[in-house]
């Protein structure tokens, strides 16, 4: 796959959910075209179109469509919860309905658009075993024996959730990179610190692996509640401020909704000299 050709000229998106930006490129109806080496390119935010993650769509058999994930490294990531947000509103556009169900890594999920105009996913049902996250070995996932003490929840992806006093003074550059790689987090993690503002309210910042800084995590605002509800801080629906926007999530019986704003920004092309230089 790495080795594949690329065409000449690629049509792609630019959508964000909460400031989360990302590129979308459709390649239903033809092989799939995105490669490490793309992702990495493109998501150079001087000389590419830059992005937080870049999500591929392609064609699947048991459900509306499907979707795959990966950073402006060139990593792949198994979930992205504002993504997936941003690309079923497109898709349910196009389809003429207000619900769909996806196919991504972490198997089928289902979004719907709310009579507000905003698109909710149900992210599944988190992670909590060590194995699955994955951690490097047993531990107490939601007592990590790191300093600050913070949680492990999967989403599809891990996050490493800390409660702190004032996530707004967190030094994230100085203090993300060092739990990303951290040997606990054999995949690397997702960093997130948050602050209770009240039982139903957080604010949350977030490092994400394989990105850094970014303005909003979907898969972390649904990683942190489930750690601040069975922390006991919270109740099972939280609205939580991210530096981008705000988001809510409700952890019901059947998975973890996650719901919130989206954008389309603009639409372009890839040019042929973009992509010959790969
Ligand atoms: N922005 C995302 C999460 C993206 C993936 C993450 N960086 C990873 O590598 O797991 C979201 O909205 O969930």
């Amino acid at each position: 796959m790495e080795n594949r050709k690329a065409p000449s000229q690629i049509a792609f998106m630019k959508m964000h959910g909460a400031g989360n930006d990302f590129v979308i490129i459709d390649s239903r109806g033809r092989d799939t075209v995105v490669t490490a080496k793309l992702a990495q390119a493109l998501g150079d935010r001087h000389r590419g179109t830059g992005f937080d993650q870049l999500a591929e769509i392609s064609d699947s058999q048991d459900t509306d469509f499907t979707l795959d994930f990966w950073n402006s490294d060139g990593s792949r990531a198994g979930a992205c919860g504002n993504a997936t947000r941003c690309v079923s509103d497109y898709m349910m556009h196009e389809l003429g309905s207000d619900a769909l169900s996806l196919t991504t890594q972490r198997g089928t999920l289902h979004a719907k658009r709310l009579p507000d105009g905003r698109v909710s996913v149900n992210m599944g049902h988190p992670q909590r075993d060590w194995s699955e996250i994955p951690l490097s070995h047993a531990v107490d996932t939601l007592n990590l024996p790191l300093p600050g003490t913070p949680a492990a929840v999967g989403m599809g992806n891990p996050h490493c959730v800390f409660f702190v006093k004032d996530a707004e003074a967190v030094d994230l550059p100085a203090e993300g990179p060092g739990i990303e790689h951290h040997p606990l987090f054999p995949q690397r993690t997702n960093v997130e610190f948050a602050h209770l503002i009240a039982p139903d309210h957080l604010r949350m910042r977030v490092w994400e692996r394989g990105a850094g800084i970014t303005l909003a995590c979907g898969s972390g605002t649904c990683a942190t509640v489930v750690a601040a509800h069975l922390r006991g801080l919270t109740g099972r629906a939280v609205t939580v401020e991210a530096d981008g926007g705000t988001l809510q999530v409700d952890w019901r019986d059947d998975g973890v909704w996650l719901t919130g704003p989206t954008a389309h920004v603009f639409s372009g092309t890839l040019t042929p000299a973009f992509l010959a230089a790969l």
